[in-house]
């Protein structure tokens, strides 16, 4: 199992390391456009393997995409990370030109490739790496709604008082500070549902730090989050190479499901070998519906940005 990571900055190098810490792929390759600083961070890696027992073979490239030839994964993570204050939208005008050039040169080297696209504005990424790539639907996958989710179960065992790994729930719709849909009606703790613990005052409370989960670790960070990035796309990233079928919300690319056609957003979704799998149907309540669409809105104004 052969996995790219483009852009071997803050989130790149987190999502390559714990690639390489979960010891399931053979070879992960980084690649960046500055000069020795892939090479550097996958050396830096690499002498974390003894370390951290893995065998994992990390290499590094500048620009060289003849390296990544072949691969089964490439995860884009190529652009420029928000600062404090700003959106995620308004790196549309730097990030659009990295993604469509970094995706066409991946898949001229790895055509038969799944994509996970990190880059921000992400649904909007994705949407750009379908128009620029034309593959299938099923290997172009957005991450968001991992890493909103894992931002939600958070939220809600603090509000909870209760280990996290009591608490089960998930963000779909799209990943931007409005966007975001939490799935209240859903989420439970041990499988009771959330709203015999908490009122609903607290629940729209857990919701709304969700929704601004990222914009709060910029303003405290003075750049964007990458543990929980690297994390969630590294969980990505296992789920298909190890054939895994497990169900995380993605960004892919609708045509009808939930109401909705023509974009990229976040749903339930099964993740295996060959990419996305399955596209999962869940029950919405009408609040949630009605946020859904929005949402949606949302990300197709932003898409209208995109010259393609
Ligand atoms: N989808 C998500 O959930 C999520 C989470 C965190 C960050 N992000 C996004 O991921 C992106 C990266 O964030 P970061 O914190 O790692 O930024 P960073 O600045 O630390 O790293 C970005 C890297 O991309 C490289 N790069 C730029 N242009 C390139 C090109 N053409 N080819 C190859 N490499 C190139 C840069 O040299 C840099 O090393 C940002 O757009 C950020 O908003 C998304
Ligand atoms: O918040 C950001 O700009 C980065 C990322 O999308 C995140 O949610 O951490």
């Amino acid at each position: 199992m052969k996995v790219t990571v483009v852009g071997a900055g803050a989130v790149g190098a987190s999502c390559a390391e714990y690639i390489a810490i979960k010891n399931f792929a053979s070879e992960v390759v980084i690649l960046d456009i500055k000069e020795g600083y892939a090479e550097g961070k996958a050396m830096d890696l690499m002498q974390c393997a003894s370390l951290n027992g893995f065998d994992t073979k990390i290499t590094g490239s500048t620009n060289d995409y003849s390296k990544t030839a072949n691969s089964d994964i490439c995860v884009i993570t190529s652009g420029i990370p928000r600062k404090p204050g700003m959106t995620r939208e308004e790196l549309i005008g730097i990030n659009a030109g990295i993604v469509k050039m970094v995706s066409s040169s991946l898949v001229e080297h790895s055509p038969n490739t799944i994509i996970i696209v990190v880059s921000n504005p992400m649904d909007t990424m994705t949407y750009l790496v379908h128009k620029t790539t034309g593959l299938p639907k099923h290997r172009i996958i957005g991450m968001g709604g991992a890493l909103d989710s894992a931002r939600f179960k958070y939220r809600l065992a603090e509000a909870l008082e209760a280990p996290i790994s009591d608490v089960d729930g998930m963000v779909i719709g799209g990943h931007s500070d409005t966007g975001m849909v939490p799935l209240i009606s859903h989420a439970t703790r041990n499988s009771i549902k959330v709203s015999e613990f908490l009122s609903e005052e607290r629940l729209n409370q857990v919701a709304e730090d969700t929704k601004v989960g990222g914009a709060t670790l910029t303003k405290l960070l003075g750049t964007s989050a990458w543990y929980a990035p690297g994390a969630a796309v590294s969980g990505l990233v296992q789920a298909i190479a190890c054939d895994q079928k497990k169900i995380y919300p993605c960004s892919t690319l609708l045509e009808g499901e939930y109401g909705l056609s023509d974009l990229c957003i976040g749903v339930p979704v099964v993740l295996g070998r060959n990419g996305i799998e399955k596209i999962v149907d869940v029950s919405l309540s009408d609040a949630e519906k009605e946020h859904m669409k929005a949402s949606a809105e949302g990300v197709k104004k932003t898409n209208g940005l995109l010259e393609l």
